[in-house]
């Protein structure tokens, strides 16, 4: 049993406009220190106990600049060694909102480097069992969120929640002994890194679907990832399990709205007060984490026998004293040995003969049969070694000959082994050949498909209702791959054309499409980079196999040479060429097994790439949806305000666009109502004509494009030749007259920014 307080670590999150009140000693050596200070006066005017300095006690402080890697080294790399040694353990991430602890635990959603505790530490796990062969590992996977007390399983493979309520409730209850046990908690059961992070990835996509502006939950509620680890020595019955609970907590400043006391959060708001200035709502942070470095846990290594295991141990152990008592009593067996038996005799012998550890032994049991039946085989061994030997002294066989022989089986040995390994290699093609012609069949799909949708869009809106970030290999490679991803996004209605045509405004102007481009140039340069390294295996192995037959040729040569007598000592010579084509071999080995080292790192990051591509794809989709509804709504807000109140003109007047409603979104403010068909519009197959859209948002068929005024009111005075030389002039507040009403000047303007944004992609009706 190992006693320790929980540990404690510092990381300040990078802040360009930060003021340095803060000082970082990593150097002390009962760990580091993180001192705010606070200057007298503003103490004064801000807190109660005039303190200027506030000094905590970390483990170690990470700064600004420490990069994701350098956390997992320090933090999750022991606490992962400790859950494969057996013991239980859990890193969670404390902290006010927005303060990096999603960052931490799980990482970025945008670049590969700032991938997080989780996806690092599972990368890590089963690199461990990969290396590790004399254990049997098994991995369950459980994602747990908690929300008011409540707790959801994040593992739903069933992509049907738009809500949190959605999702499977787990029952949280605890024992007599305060042990918390969770019911209706699903564990999925992963075999390898790719699975697991699809997992990861399927639970933070529910996380994120189930996410809606009323209810931040990634704010207000706890997230905890846990690796459930089996480990186990093959036919051992002691089963060891341990479990890694990674935790990301809410916001410390919305800890009430999760449930728990609200304590923390008047401190931190008593702190946010005063100390706003700072910048880094920070201190009751540290406080917290001076709480929590007092608690002592017991570690308990958690070893335990499997009874099915156990008993086949014990009926083994059984058999064996039978026998034992059957050979000391006297009460031999008579029955034959099996053909089995024999086989595995045969193997045990050969396998005792060739292992030249003179302490190596062949346990054959108590049973007086297979003592006997391996010492007969033993004595065959010998009288024919015997046999050879005399005819060769009687002349009629060479020592070359001999020698000859005994390469000759060592050959065929090496051959068989050749023939193995061709055959494994001739599986593993036919294997990549049906994975090529699953992938040929269903881009073939996807094609017709496509080829389908084009023939039924008429031919001048093809352009515009492309499917979003399809283009070349990566997305077709990403689709393959993030399959539970793409059928999130498949699974709601199909989009109708005029919606798809604000989609493709909306996502090209989204905040993060510049990340997903870059994402998608990048993982385009590590395939290139990938094809590259695998010629470059190829062409690796071409060169072992050449130098094989050259060292085998070599050999060859060396024997007859022995043979026809001309260097009778050659074969115990060391042959410098011989030796020159071993080290060449030796260093191709090397070569391939770099190489495919970088391989794997290329496949895990782009497999990185991948998910994080789906989960942008998924994120632009649903800040889509949520800002056309909003548009939808506020329309028909305006269109009743609009029927209520008579058309007037007003003064000009300073404004500002209508906000989309999602950060970072610059493009102007599609409003619901420029999807109307104008009256006599030439082109009746113009996006939005159909009123598909419209008629789901307004009550009642939508305004002609004539009916409608500059400040969003039905009236008859502004013809069409007017509206679209409007739309399509410059854009100032000064050129049109506008209503005064601030709220309503800046749809009007956003209206036709939008409006014009559209005729300057299409063209001129
Ligand atoms: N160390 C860091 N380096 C770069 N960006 C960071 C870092 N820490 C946090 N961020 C960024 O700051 C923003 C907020 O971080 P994050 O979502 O992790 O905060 P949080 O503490 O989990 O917030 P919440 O309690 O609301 O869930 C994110 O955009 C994140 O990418």
């Amino acid at each position: 049993m190992v006693k320790q307080t929980i540990q404690i670590f510092g990381r300040i999150k990078p802040n360009k406009k930060t003021t340095a009140v803060y000082s970082v000693d990593n150097e002390e050596q009962t760990g580091a220190s993180l001192e705010f200070v606070v200057p007298r006066d503003l103490a004064d005017g801000f807190v109660n106990n005039k303190r200027e300095c506030y000094k905590f006690r970390f483990q170690k402080v990470f700064d600004q600049a420490t990069k994701q890697e350098e956390i997992f080294e320090h933090i999750a790399k022991p606490v992962a060694d400790s859950v494969l040694a057996g013991y239980n353990g859990t890193i969670f991430a404390y902290g006010q909102t927005g303060s990096g602890k999603t960052f931490t635990i799980t990482g970025g959603a945008q670049r590969y480097n700032d991938r997080g505790i989780v996806p690092r530490t599972l990368s890590y796990l089963y690199e461990r069992f990969s290396q590790d062969s004399n254990m049997v590992y098994t991995t369950n996977i459980s994602y747990l969120e908690i929300y008011n007390e409540v707790g959801y399983d994040l593992l739903d493979s069933r992509h049907e929640a738009s809500r949190l309520e959605d999702l499977p409730k787990v029952m949280i209850m605890e024992d007599p002994d305060q042990n918390i046990h969770l019911r209706n908690l699903s564990m999925q059961q992963s075999a390898n890194e790719e699975e697991a992070l699809n997992l990861l990835f399927l639970g933070d996509t529910n996380r994120m679907i189930a996410e809606t502006p009323m209810n931040q939950a990634s704010t207000r509620s706890h997230c905890i990832f846990t690796v459930h680890l089996c480990r186990r020595e093959p036919g051992s019955a002691t089963v060891r399990r341990s479990k890694l609970h990674l935790v990301d907590l809410a916001g410390s400043d919305r800890v009430s709205k999760t449930g728990l006391n609200g304590q923390l959060l008047t401190e931190a708001k008593y702190i946010n007060l005063s100390l706003h200035y700072l910048e880094q709502e920070s201190i009751s942070t540290c406080r917290f984490a001076q709480r929590v470095a007092l608690i002592k846990n017991e570690a308990i290594l958690n070893e335990e026998l499997d009874p099915a295991l156990l008993i086949a141990r014990l009926k083994r152990e059984v058999l064996s004293l039978k026998e034992e008592l059957a050979m000391v009593t006297g009460e031999q067996r008579d029955d034959q040995l099996t053909v089995e038996e024999i086989q595995k005799l045969e193997k045990q012998v050969k396998a005792f003969l060739d292992d030249t550890d003179p302490d190596f032994t062949l346990s054959l049991g108590p049973d007086m049969r297979k003592i006997q039946y391996c010492f007969s085989l033993l004595k065959t061994m010998i009288l024919d070694k015997q046999v050879r030997r005399n005819r060769h002294s009687d002349g009629q066989e060479s020592p070359a000959a001999t020698g000859m022989q005994e390469e000759k089986e060592e050959n065929s040995h090496h051959s068989a082994a050749e023939v193995d390994k061709l055959k494994e290699m001739l599986q593993q093609r036919d294997n990549e050949i049906s994975i090529l012609v699953k992938m040929l069949k269903k881009e073939k799909k996807r094609a017709q498909d496509a080829a389908a949708q084009l023939t039924s869009i008429p031919t001048d809106q093809r352009a515009s209702t492309m499917p979003l970030l399809k283009e070349g290999s990566v997305d077709a490679a990403s689709e393959n791959h993030g399959g539970r991803a793409a059928q999130h996004m498949k699974r709601g209605p199909q989009l109708s054309m005029g919606k798809k045509e604000a989609f493709e405004t909306f996502i090209r102007d989204h905040k993060d499409n510049l990340t997903i481009e870059d994402n998608k140039s990048l993982l385009k340069q590590r395939s290139a980079e990938t094809r590259r390294l695998r010629e470059q295996l190829n062409e690796s192995r071409d060169r072992i196999t050449e130098l094989k037959k050259q060292l085998e040729m070599r050999r060859r040569q060396r024997a007859a040479h022995g043979v026809m007598g001309n260097h009778k000592d050659s074969e115990e010579e060391d042959d410098p060429v011989e030796e020159n084509l071993r080290k060449h071999i030796e260093q191709e080995k090397l070569a391939y097994k770099s190489t495919i080292d970088h391989l794997k790192a290329l496949r895990t990051e782009m497999e990185h790439l991948q998910l994080l591509l789906e989960r942008a794809k998924i994120k632009i989709h649903k800040d889509f949806h949520q800002w056309w509804s909003q548009e939808a709504s506020s329309l028909q807000e305006s269109e009743s305000g609009a029927t209520a109140r008579c058309p007037v003109g007003s003064p000009n007047g300073a404004l500002q666009p209508s906000s989309p409603g999602t950060p970072g979104f610059r493009a102007p403010a599609l409003s619901s109502t420029m999807r109307g068909s104008p009256a006599g519009d030439p082109n009746p197959d113009r996006p939005g004509s159909s009123g598909q859209e419209i008629r789901s948002i307004t009550p009642r068929s939508v305004p002609a494009w004539n009916n409608i005024s500059l400040d969003g009111k039905v009236t008859d005075c502004t013809p069409l030749s007017e509206w679209r030389a409007i739309a399509t002039s410059t854009i100032s507040s000064s050129s049109f007259p506008l209503t005064g009403d601030q709220q309503t000047d800046a749809d009007i303007l956003a209206f036709i920014r939008a409006r014009q944004n559209l005729f300057s992609r299409a063209g001129p009706p």
